[in-house]
């Protein structure tokens, strides 16, 4: 039986999203792998990189808050891990107490950075001032509360709520109606050609020099390759200095994706392939 790990505990976003990825996934249901929490992403991404498990399950970018910033790091800086499926999934953020309360009587709020950052202007309006508690997870937030009755709250799915034997207060206070978070599974090897609706995903450490970033955008508009992503994260060397994280459209080995690799190899362009895979929704859908 293979292993997938996933941000516990059991509860949280990941673990609703990965449910869904496996339905979704048929290659999955012959042997269903063992699905394994970790306390976060970083010793996720680790222990899948020390081939401790077959497989991670991780949020990579939500379409409210952004970039999940640890995700994108630790994929940039391990050597032998592929992306070799994404899967998008809706985001309804749920607050939870104890039991009904009025909002004014809530003295804490507990959730993860992504979480409380999706729910920001609900936040400033109905609950200003209030601490609020950064968690390991939304999960790990409403397990956090449930063992302790006082008049705190957490931000989370809501099938937190049944399980921690919480009350749902409020439903939906993202910020953003549509609020999906794009997850990637990530594992050993590059994922084979599906029936040509592939991604690519490169990290692209461009020199510190005029016009660096617009000739190597320039080599895959040269060959008409569509850029579908382009982020940036700092190098972590020097203040200022980014490495950019760039999808593309088409699979690793189609000849023009192959020959902007070679052009960036002789400009001396550092490239780390993260992978190729199946896109997960078709161009025209708006989230
Ligand atoms: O905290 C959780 O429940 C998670 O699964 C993490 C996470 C994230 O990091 O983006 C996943 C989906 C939501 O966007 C909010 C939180």
């Amino acid at each position: 039986m293979s292993t997938m790990g996933y941000l516990g505990p059991k509860g949280s976003f990941s673990e609703e999203a990965i449910h869904l990825f496996l339905t979704d996934h048929s290659e999955f249901s012959l042997s269903p792998p063992q699905l394994i929490p970790f306390p976060t992403i970083s010793r996720l991404l680790l222990a899948c990189e020390e081939k401790k498990i077959d497989w991670a399950f991780i949020p990579l970018e939500n379409s409210t808050e952004g970039q999940v910033g640890v995700t994108m790091d630790i994929l940039g800086q391990t050597e032998h891990l592929f992306i070799s499926y994404e899967f998008v999934q809706p985001i309804d953020q749920c607050l939870l107490t104890h039991e009904p309360m009025p909002l004014q009587q809530i003295e804490r709020i507990y959730s993860h950075e992504q979480a409380l950052g999706q729910c920001r202007d609900f936040l400033e309006t109905h609950l200003p001032q209030i601490e609020q508690i950064t968690c390991l997870s939304t999960a790990e937030a409403a397990q956090r509360i449930s063992s302790i009755r006082e008049n705190w709250a957490a931000i989370g799915p809501r099938r937190a709520a049944s399980l921690y034997n919480l009350h749902i207060l409020a439903e939906r206070i993202q910020d953003v109606v549509l609020n999906p978070t794009r997850f990637v599974l990530v594992g050993h090897r590059l994922a084979d050609m599906s029936d040509g609706n592939d991604k690519t995903s490169l990290l692209i450490v461009a020199n510190n020099t005029p016009g660096s970033l617009y000739s190597i955008l320039g080599e895959f508009s040269k060959r008409l390759i569509n850029l579908t992503r382009i982020e940036s994260r700092p190098s972590k060397r020097k203040l200022g200095e980014y490495v950019f994280f760039i999808d593309v459209d088409g699979y690793v080995f189609a000849p023009p994706i192959q020959e902007v690799l070679w052009a960036l190899r002789e400009e001396n362009i550092s490239v780390k392939l993260l992978g190729s895979y199946p896109k997960a929704l078709p161009d025209e859908t708006i989230f």
